[in-house]
């Protein structure tokens, strides 16, 4: 297991290139409700053409209106599209920022529009979204697809062409910059029990899906949930080590939806809580390793939620961090956006690619994603083009 480096290097070696092919940056995000009125139309979005109950609808639309109509998730990425420019800036990388969404404005498609009007032709999309599985990579790269289209009708663009190509970075999960970033989050949770207090049990925590997207997500090169173990088992072992304390954890889900006898990922994270109080344990830390910041789901499924059950259990819990503007994502991500430009110029001059830093046991996953990757269901195609793969129609 390569644990993560401590020290991230600020620019990686052998690019003096920088961003080229690139003259672009697409931050590419869920999107979230601004106001009250937004919240229906959202979800509306969200759900469109997926088997969601009304009851869950209306629940989850209860949990906006519980934090007045607002999805915290869009000023999170406004602060991080502030901390990508500054950290391409402090670089000498001179490329705008774009920030686009599939389910809310800023839309994905004016995004792109923004960015074609300043000169942009080659753009490479960085997704706030750390693991590979339909919900997490397909799904985005399907609504790029769209945007690119939708793009090409209001510029004029030839039939059949896209006015612009865009690019991704690798799911990053087992990048160092993201594990590091989550080791130094539990790391302070730690740190912030009190010396006379239970040790805390680590519960990693992240949003369910559905067993049929689990199943078709092992194409990518390790399913979803292994890909968390992945990481949960290096940033564990990671905190250990900081510590100097022998650290037990497990993983749990939040967020799951759909009917009831559609079967997703398990164990639920309040269940989970409860199995580990009827075994003896009083002290919980909650890292939300699924999610890349402090978000609706987070916001609600666990500090609302899970820290009530907690309490209802009469155990201490303390939630970590998510990743956030921390400096070791923001540079983590930066090195993938060099890197994924170093391999776009090594593809075009027939070169071997650039060697990519992993944490973990799995291998870097693909820049460019193979065919039928990550899928809604294993073997089924949804008929939908998507960008970003070698797919027939890319
Ligand atoms: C894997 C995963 C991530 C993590 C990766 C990533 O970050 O992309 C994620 C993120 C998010 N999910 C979010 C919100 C919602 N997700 C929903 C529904 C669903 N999520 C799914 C999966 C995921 N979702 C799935 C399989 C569904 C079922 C329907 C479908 O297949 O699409 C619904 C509908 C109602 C409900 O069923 O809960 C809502 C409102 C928000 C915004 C929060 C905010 O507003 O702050 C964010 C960042
Ligand atoms: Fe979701």
């Amino acid at each position: 297991m390569t644990p993560p480096t401590t020290e991230l290097p600020s620019v990686p070696p052998g690019d003096p290139a920088g961003l080229a092919p690139y003259d672009a940056v697409l931050l590419f995000s869920f999107g979230g409700p601004n106001g009250p009125d937004d919240v229906l139309p959202f979800l509306r979005n969200v759900t469109a053409g997926k088997n969601i109950p009304d009851e869950r609808l209306a629940e989850v639309a209860e949990h906006y209106h519980h934090f007045g109509g607002r999805s915290p998730i869009n000023e999170q990425n406004l602060a991080l599209r502030a901390a990508l420019q500054a950290e391409l800036e402090r670089r000498g990388l001179d490329v705008p920022v774009v920030w686009g969404n599939r389910n809310w404005t800023p839309y994905t498609t004016d995004a792109l529009a923004e960015a074609y009007a300043a000169g942009a032709r080659r753009v490479v999309a960085v997704v706030t979204s750390a693991y590979s599985s339909y919900s997490g990579c397909r799904q985005y790269r399907e609504n790029l697809w769209t945007a690119l289209s939708d793009l090409a009708t209001r510029v004029g663009a030839p039939e059949g062409t896209h006015p612009m190509a865009v690019d991704k970075v690798r799911s990053y999960f087992n990048h160092p910059g993201f594990v590091q970033a989550n080791v130094d989050a539990v790391v302070e949770a730690y740190q912030g029990v009190a010396a006379d207090a239970a040790w805390p049990r680590l519960v990693f925590v992240t949003h369910s899906i559905p067993d049929t997207m689990e199943e078709a997500s092992v194409v990518a090169g390790a399913s979803y949930r292994e890909q968390h173990l992945d990481v949960a088992r290096t940033v564990a072992a990671a905190v250990a080590e900081r510590l100097g304390r022998e650290v037990e954890w497990d993983l749990a889900f939040c967020s799951r939806s759909g009917p009831p006898s559609q079967p997703w990922l398990e164990p639920d994270v309040n269940d989970h809580l409860g199995t580990l109080a009827a075994a003896g344990t009083t002290s919980v830390v909650l890292s939300p390793i699924g999610f890349v910041s402090d978000h609706m789901e987070v916001a609600f499924d666990l500090d609302t939620e899970a820290l009530e059950t907690a309490q209802e259990l009469g155990m201490t819990a303390v939630r970590a961090d998510s990743v956030g503007v921390r400096e070791a994502f923001v540079r983590g991500l930066v090195d993938l956006l060099v890197e994924r430009a170093a391999i776009a110029r090594a593809d075009a001059a027939g070169l071997p690619r650039p060697a990519e830093a992993t944490a973990g046991d799995l291998p870097a996953f693909r820049s460019v994603c193979a065919p039928g990757c990550c899928r809604m269901r294993a073997g089924v195609d949804s008929g939908r083009p998507a960008a970003c793969s070698t797919d027939p129609w890319s």
